[in-house]
């Protein structure tokens, strides 16, 4: 296998079942917020800070579930916290925080330190249920961001259409398993140019 193998493992988190901590409320919090949010905005957060941007408070007012903390950060923070994402500007602190959370097996992202992070967050296409992340291995997170614009513009609007119509075509196949993945195979076919199966 290649050096350049993407070796990172992509999961889809119910936030809404998760408890997530993210330490800093300057611009880094906020992308990190927002992120969390646009995609999850039932997610359970809880943001501590020392100073918290006027313009964060002002968007979580349409997340009434979130909870911001505006003191310093305090090790109980961690307590029956799923994630944890810290956006500060104090290198030393994240340094800190990073070996208690590994001790307790809390999952940790380091904005701007990959070599701290246990995950990363990707860009995110969304149209309607179809989500799809991209990574680029922390490359290039500006390639990613041009990947998501990519896909977003050659992604049909209607495919929202098309995903409720193969759920209820799902729904209705008779037969066994290997009869119903046969049917929805040839009914998919088309989607993809060139492609038979
Ligand atoms: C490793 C990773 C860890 C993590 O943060 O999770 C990481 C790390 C770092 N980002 C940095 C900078 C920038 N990050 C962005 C944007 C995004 N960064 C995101 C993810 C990730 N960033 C993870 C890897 C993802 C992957 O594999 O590709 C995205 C996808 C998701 C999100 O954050 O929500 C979001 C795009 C969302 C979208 O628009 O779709 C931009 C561009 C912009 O803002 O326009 C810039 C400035 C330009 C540039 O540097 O490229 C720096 C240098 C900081 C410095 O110079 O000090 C580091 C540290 C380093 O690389 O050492
Ligand atoms: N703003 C950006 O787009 C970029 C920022 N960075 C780096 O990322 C870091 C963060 O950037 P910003 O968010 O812009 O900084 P910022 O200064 O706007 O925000 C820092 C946040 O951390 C909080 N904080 C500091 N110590 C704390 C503590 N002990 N407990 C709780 N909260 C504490 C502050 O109150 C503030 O909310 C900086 O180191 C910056 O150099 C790097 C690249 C781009």
């Amino acid at each position: 296998m290649s050096d350049s193998q993407n070796k990172l493992f992509p999961v889809f988190l119910k936030l809404e079942d998760l408890d997530v901590l993210v330490v800093g409320g300057g611009n880094v919090g906020l992308e990190k917020l927002s992120a969390l949010l646009i995609n999850s905005p039932e997610a359970r957060i809880v943001l501590v800070a020392s100073e918290i941007k006027e313009e964060l408070k002002a968007f979580v007012l349409n997340f009434p579930q979130v909870v911001l903390k505006e003191r310093a950060f305090s090790y109980n923070d961690l307590d029956e916290k799923d994630l944890v994402i810290l956006a500060t500007d104090n290198s030393e602190l994240h340094a800190d925080i990073k070996k208690v959370t590994k001790e307790r097996r809390i999952l940790c992202n380091v904005a701007d330190t990959p070599h701290l992070c246990d995950f990363y967050l990707g860009s995110i296409v969304q149209k309607g249920d179809l989500k799809i992340a991209i990574s680029t291995n922390g490359k290039s997170p500006t390639m990613a961001k041009r990947m998501r614009e990519f896909l977003d513009d050659i992604i049909p609007d209607n495919i929202q259409e098309l995903l409720d119509n193969l759920r209820e075509i799902r729904k209705s196949i008779k037969g066994d398993f290997q009869e119903k993945i046969k049917v929805l195979n040839e009914i998919t076919a088309s989607m993809i140019a060139g492609k038979r199966e």
